[in-house]
């Protein structure tokens, strides 16, 4: 993350109703520049409800929301130019190539074509660039809808999930897209329902739960604040023990052995993301 002061997206009590339904219930963040931030929680918390009221693609019930410097509402079309996003519901056109496919944007965006081999090159397309989409995994898909995100060198990318639906490698390969693109400043909201993964991306993470925020802050502080602290503790007999070390009598018992000159080994287990996420939602995802 390469931050600066000035955030590039700034959210104050925005709210979105459906009839009854509270889909997102006066939410408060901002995102700086270059930082990854994760929206995460169940299914039907508010995720994308927030990111589709950030990309200007449903307005708000109540609030305020800025990206990149301007009102959502207000200057919704100042907005456009400066963002792109990757949703689980985009289309590509099957009878189009992959680099058709990013001609066709680079000219919509008023982007100069040769982007477009940059970016199939940046997302492992060089080889497909001349194939129809309809030939392309879902992996590869996915690949050419980050590549056609970023024909307009967007300041904020907005991410729904990115790598849902995405094999071990190819998800791989996504995370560490995002990476990059955030160490060259570019700004990432994203949502996903994978733990592991807003831990290795997310500068910071937002639990979303029936439309309000419940923790809001890097994964280390609240994996340190939610998950349980412990340690396996493997003793002179060969005996393993866990120990929960914010528990008084697990101390004691950890010292007195300790003292006792009987510890072979300490292995400390950090709480994990989805401690954090039971602890607050009071179920796994
Ligand atoms: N267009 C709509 N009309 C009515 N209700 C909606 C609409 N869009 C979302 N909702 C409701 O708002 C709530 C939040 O939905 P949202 O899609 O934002 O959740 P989410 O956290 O993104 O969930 P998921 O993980 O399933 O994508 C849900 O109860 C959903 O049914």
């Amino acid at each position: 993350m390469t931050a600066s002061a000035t955030p590039m997206v700034t959210v104050e009590q925005l709210a979105k109703h459906y009839g009854s339904v509270r889909a997102v219930d006066g939410i408060s963040f901002s995102v700086a520049a270059g930082e990854v931030f994760g929206l995460l929680g169940h299914n039907g918390a508010g995720k994308t409800t927030t990111i589709r009221m950030l990309t200007g693609r449903t307005r708000p019930t109540a609030g305020q929301a800025t990206v990149a410097g301007y009102d959502i509402v207000a200057e919704r079309d100042k907005i456009k130019p400066l963002i792109n996003l990757v949703f689980e519901d985009q289309n590509l056109y099957e009878r189009l190539s992959g680099r058709e496919t990013l001609h066709f944007f680079a000219d919509l965006y008023q982007a100069p074509r040769s982007r477009a081999d940059d970016l199939l090159e940046l997302v492992g397309l060089t080889e497909a660039a001349d194939r129809k989409v309809k030939t392309y995994s879902t992996g590869m898909k996915q690949r050419l809808l980050v590549a056609r995100a970023l024909i307009n060198e967007p300041r904020v990318l907005f991410l729904d999930e990115p790598t849902r639906g995405l094999d071990p490698s190819s998800a791989r390969d996504l995370r560490d897209l995002v990476k990059n693109l955030s160490a060259q400043g570019t700004t990432i909201v994203l949502t996903t329902h994978y733990m592991e993964e807003a831990d290795e991306l997310c500068d910071r993470v937002a639990f979303l739960s029936q439309g309000k925020i419940v923790a809001l802050d890097t994964p280390r502080e609240l994996k340190l604040r939610y998950g349980q602290r412990s340690a396996t503790v493997l003793l002179d007999d060969r005996s393993e023990h866990t120990v929960r070390l914010d528990d008084p009598a697990d101390a004691d018992r950890l010292a007195a052995w300790m003292r006792d000159g009987r510890v072979l080994t300490i292995h400390s287990n950090e709480g994990t993301l989805e401690d954090v996420f039971i602890a607050l939602a009071g179920r796994p995802l």
